[in-house]
């Protein structure tokens, strides 16, 4: 099947001062591809998100986003049209309650989000207030409804990180480890919730657990000294000698995570 291309990069490179952190990077993601990105410590995948998220600019090449030069447009734009990322670390309002951070975010996606410093009355904003039920409801997490997020776990509060990236609706999903530090039951609900996205959503991943990742991921792309070492079918790159090479070099096998 001929998918429709969604995102483009070609010869991109990031620097910082004299050191080349990315070199050229080139590929071309299909629409709904569900894309694994792994790599030893430090081969520059946050960076490569950064650049794709629109959080640095890069030092070369050009990014297309549905045939569109984005290279250079900033990172709420990228948002505003359909490129969301989530971070490794959780970037919620601790002090607000899951039912409010899942308020300011739709808020923003319908357009009000100049009113988000006003008290959140549910008759003034009942479409809102009814789409963020709706969704915990979806996702099973109507009991932290009214929980302050800083009283969760540090497994439950990097679902909500999660689950906000999913409710703004983007086209293109970036997830920045998505189960780091979550127990096995956490881990599976968030697997369990990826596998019932939507197929036309495009998801990018970045993740150290390799039975998540290669669970996930209909194409595999490895990053090994800021440039790009294998990029293609999973089952490709986990027979890869190189790859292997890298991860039992790591201490880890991967033909143990099938
Ligand atoms: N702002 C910066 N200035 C200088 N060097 C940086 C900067 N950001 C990242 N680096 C360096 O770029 C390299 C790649 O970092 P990056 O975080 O992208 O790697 P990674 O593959 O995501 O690593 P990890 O798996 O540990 O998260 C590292 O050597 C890091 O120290």
């Amino acid at each position: 099947m001929n998918r429709e291309s969604i995102l483009k990069v070609e010869g991109v490179g990031k620097s910082f001062g004299g050191l080349e952190i990315l070199r050229n990077i080139t590929f071309d993601v299909k629409k709904g591809e569900r894309i694994g990105i792994i790599g030893p410590n430090g081969a520059g995948k946050t960076t490569f998100y950064n650049l794709l998220a629109g959080d640095l600019d890069p030092s070369k090449g050009t990014i297309y986003y549905c045939g569109q030069n984005i290279t250079n447009l900033p990172n709420y734009k990228r948002a505003n049209i359909g490129i969301v990322r989530t971070f490794q670390k959780n970037n919620l309002l601790t002090d607000l309650t899951v039912l409010d951070n899942l308020l300011l975010v739709l808020q923003r996606k319908e357009g009000l989000g100049n009113v988000w410093f006003k008290p959140r009355v549910e008759k003034h904003y009942s479409i809102l207030f009814e789409k963020a039920r709706e969704l915990l409801s979806k996702w099973g997490l109507e009991k932290q409804t009214h929980k302050i997020v800083k009283s969760l776990s540090y497994g439950e509060q990097r679902q909500i990180e999660i689950l906000l990236g999913i409710a703004t609706d983007p086209k293109v999903l970036l997830l920045d480890e998505p189960t780091a530090g979550m127990s096995q039951a956490e881990t599976n609900y968030i697997v369990n919730l990826l596998h019932t996205l939507p197929k036309e959503l495009t998801l990018m991943i970045i993740e150290h657990d390799l039975e998540v990742v290669f669970g996930l991921s209909d194409r595999m792309i490895v990053l090994y000294n800021g440039g790009i070492l294998v990029d293609g079918d999973p089952q490709i790159v986990r027979n890869d000698k190189r790859v292997n090479d890298i991860y039992i070099g790591q201490g880890e096998s991967l033909s143990a995570s099938s």
